[in-house]
């Protein structure tokens, strides 16, 4: 399988913080991976590795199988997208494009040619002429797009690159940037704080977690089958119930407990009380009954004090669902049922 950024042990301390332990990841070409983690889990500092802005302690960086480790960022022939644009806002839109060109002293024939063309695939044909500052955030963060691809990098960085966006337009560049990612082929490496983000534009996510790299999966893969609760937890909401021989086990210590059950909100639904019980149910005492507008959320408390949320469609008969009043909720379908090989962490106290 070609490679066309391996990225392998590489660890990084930065004063006493040891920021990267041991980091090991590929990405295929074309690839588009996201880096997903709480903030301080070294995101940030994995991406300048690869861009050449952070040396290492130790470890190996390939780009299609030639050690880069020894080069400086402009010699590593990959384009950076930062949150801030970092546009000079004294050049033209067009000149700001351009500049990895000029920097390579390339004739202004070719430079303007390839601002147009870069131009025109972020859809701002025709704004060469315009300054940065006459341009919204939106068109900004395209300008710095179009500058990153000009000079034909073979990876492409992207460094929280919406966070400055307000929620509608940081969907619609998702689209876009999908867009224009896939149209180019280039492999790319992003890093966000959000999932949705994370789910809607990878190939793959890799979840990081205090310096390493917890799991690398597609998203589907990391949603359904999480390696463990933080993953879970993290991608989406998850019910986490200890299980013990392949039903849920309710009990406060969890002492018993040989596994926990990952349980999707979505995945569950209301079991009347006659019913013979399913395996995996569970019940408890409703604590909260929300509409929200396409689908119910309904929150019941275990008898042992967990939390276990249920998103119900509108159909449900929810004149029965009161708060106080008892609730069992099951998955009936088996293969929607995620078990973890370790035990869930102690119920904490809830207050009702
Ligand atoms: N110069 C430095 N000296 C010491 N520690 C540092 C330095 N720069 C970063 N760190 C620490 O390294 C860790 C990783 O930082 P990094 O910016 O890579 O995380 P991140 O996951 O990108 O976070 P965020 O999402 O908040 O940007 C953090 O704990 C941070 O405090």
């Amino acid at each position: 399988m070609t490679i066309a950024l391996s990225i392998s042990d590489v660890h990084v301390t930065l004063g006493h913080n040891h920021v990267l332990k041991g980091v090991s990841l590929d990405v295929r070409p074309g690839e588009f991976v996201t880096l997903l983690g709480a903030s301080g889990s070294g995101k940030s500092t994995l991406l300048n590795v690869v861009a050449g802005l952070q040396a290492v302690d130790s470890g190996q960086l390939t780009f299609d199988g030639v050690d880069v480790g020894g080069r400086p960022p402009q010699k590593r022939n990959v384009g950076v997208v930062f949150q801030s644009y970092a546009l000079f806002p004294h050049m033209t839109v067009g000149e700001n494009v351009a500049f990895p060109l000029l920097a390579a002293r390339r004739p202004a024939k070719e430079r303007r040619a390839v601002a147009a063309e870069m131009l025109a695939l972020v859809r701002l044909p025709g704004m060469a002429d315009r300054v940065p500052a006459t341009l919204s955030g939106g068109q900004r963060q395209r300008v710095a797009l179009a500058r990153a691809l000009a000079a034909h990098p073979g990876i492409l960085l992207l460094d929280e690159p919406m966070a400055a966006l307000d929620k509608q337009l940081r969907e619609q560049m998702q689209v876009e940037l999908t867009r224009i990612q896939r149209k180019v082929g280039i492999t790319t490496v992003s890093v966000t704080h959000d999932q949705t983000e994370a789910l809607t534009m990878s190939d793959r996510v890799a979840i990081m977690r205090d310096g390493a790299l917890v799991q690398v999966d597609s998203p589907e893969d990391l949603y359904r089958h999480p390696v463990d609760a933080y993953v879970a937890g993290f991608l989406g909401e998850a019910n986490l119930l200890p299980t013990s021989g392949g039903r849920i086990l309710d009990d406060p210590l969890g002492e018993d407990a040989d596994g926990t059950a990952v349980l999707r909100p979505e995945d569950l639904e209301l079991v009347p009380a006659d019913e013979a019980c399913p395996a995996w149910h569970v019940e408890g005492t409703i604590q909260l009954l929300s509409f929200q507008g396409t689908r119910f959320r309904l929150e019941l408390l275990t008898d042992a004090g967990r939390k276990v949320v249920c998103s119900l469609p509108t159909s449900v008969d929810a004149s029965s669902l009161v708060v106080g009043t008892r609730a069992r909720v099951v998955c009936r379908d088996p293969e929607r049922v995620h078990v973890i090989a370790a035990p869930p962490a102690r119920p904490v106290p809830v207050a009702v």
